[in-house]
């Protein structure tokens, strides 16, 4: 692994040692994968065709890359996004990643369908910055004993994912009738109603799509998101927006911050990358609350690129998935450390001595350069 030089090379290796079902799974998208194809080829495609326009001689010998948000200061804009049950990569699961991030000066949100508990990794990893992602339960005294929980064990934020009323269709997922294996468990239930069991598959419906479906509220509007941001104290962010109309939505009914995501190309196919979808957002709220991105990220450019189009922070799902199965913590670690340097080397080599220096003139439309 300390030959890797870039997230590729994780994922190459990953695909190599994950059982196919839980690979698959975790890599697929929805539909024919036209959105998680987009995901990539948004970066190389088209904001690949913005080109960053470098300044020169403007000493880059101290780097500073930190940003701060929600009243923390953070070494880097890069976190972990949530992703589900993810000991099916690793023994030691959502600890591991979670402790990785906290060395390399991430934040790490912990999905409501881990495989660990809110307090097993709390204690895994006390020192690291974690947030909670909530999918909000048919039960509503269940979500709010997960808020309480998330509260009490000091994560930092919640996370609503608004872009799953239901489950997206997975094709391969159903062809293997994924299930969560026997010997795992949903950390945050062990001993409630809403008991893992349910992650079992039955003919043409996935477990997890049969758990959902048996135990999400498809009913949620934003009155919920109401609902939510007066339940708790934390700052609520919602995750999976992609239009202007939904950002306006989201900082009308309370919320500090907006993940422009497509839940990495799972839930409804067809919808644009992620990247793609940024600018109309930040167009639209960018100057009243915190606007972050998901989807596709897996080098330094990458984040330049949502940086100088208004994002204030990244998160990466897939790669840490690949780094844990790599080889637990220290696998994540050294995702993080590779991607952490490529971005450093992208400040330094385009003249940017902190975030700041990332402005929007830093980077240009291919066609600006055609006209010349
Ligand atoms: C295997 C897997 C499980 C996921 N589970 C969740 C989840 O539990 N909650 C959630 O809000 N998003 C979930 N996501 C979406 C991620 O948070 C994130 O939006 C996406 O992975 C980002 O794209 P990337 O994988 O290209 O970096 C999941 C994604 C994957 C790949
Ligand atoms: C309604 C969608 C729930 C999906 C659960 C886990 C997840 O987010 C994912 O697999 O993606």
């Amino acid at each position: 692994m300390t030959s890797f030089v870039c997230l590729k090379d994780f994922e190459n290796k990953a695909f190599e040692v994950i059982e196919k079902t839980a690979l698959d799974y975790y890599r697929s998208g929805a539909g024919d994968e036209f959105t998680l194809n987009l995901n990539r080829k948004a970066f190389n495609r088209i904001v690949a065709r913005i080109r960053i326009r470098p300044r020169c001689l403007r000493d880059v010998s101290q780097l500073d890359a930190s940003c701060h948000l929600f009243g923390k200061d953070l070494r880097w804009p890069v976190g972990i996004a949530p992703t589900a049950m993810q000991k099916l990569a690793h023994p030691h699961g959502e600890a591991a990643n979670a402790k990785a991030a906290g060395k390399m000066g991430s934040v790490f949100i912990l999905s409501t369908l881990a495989t660990m508990s809110i307090e097993e990794v709390a204690q895994a990893a006390p020192d690291t910055y974690k947030w909670f992602q909530l999918y909000v339960y048919k039960n509503r005294s269940i979500t709010e004993e997960l808020v309480r929980r998330a509260e009490k064990a000091n994560y930092c934020a919640i996370v609503l994912t608004i872009d799953a009323p239901i489950f997206g269709q997975r094709w391969a997922d159903i062809r293997n009738n994924f299930s969560l294996p026997p010997h795992l468990r949903l950390g945050n239930f062990v001993t409630k109603s809403t008991q893992s069991d349910g992650v079992r598959a039955e003919a043409g419906i996935s477990g997890i799509n049969k758990y959902v479906t048996s135990q999400f509220d498809d009913t949620l509007t934003w009155r919920d998101v109401e609902w939510l941001v007066k339940l708790t104290h934390l700052p609520v962010i919602v995750k999976g927006v992609l239009t202007a109309e939904d950002a306006i939505m989201a900082q009308e009914f309370g919320c500090a911050g907006i993940i422009v995501s497509n839940h990495g190309a799972r839930q409804l196919d067809h919808v644009p990358a992620s990247i793609e979808a940024l600018p109309e957002v930040v167009k639209a709220v960018g100057d009243k609350l915190a606007v972050m991105l998901d989807g596709g990220v897996r080098q330094g450019s990458d984040i330049f690129k949502a940086l100088a189009l208004g994002a204030k922070m990244v998160f990466v799902g897939r790669p840490a998935l690949w780094g844990l199965a790599c080889d637990g913590e220290t696998g994540v670690r050294r995702m993080l450390a590779v991607l952490k340097k490529d971005f450093e080397d992208t400040l330094a080599l385009s003249g940017c001595q902190s975030l700041k220096d990332i402005k929007r003139n830093m980077i240009a439309h291919e066609l600006e350069y055609a006209k010349l």
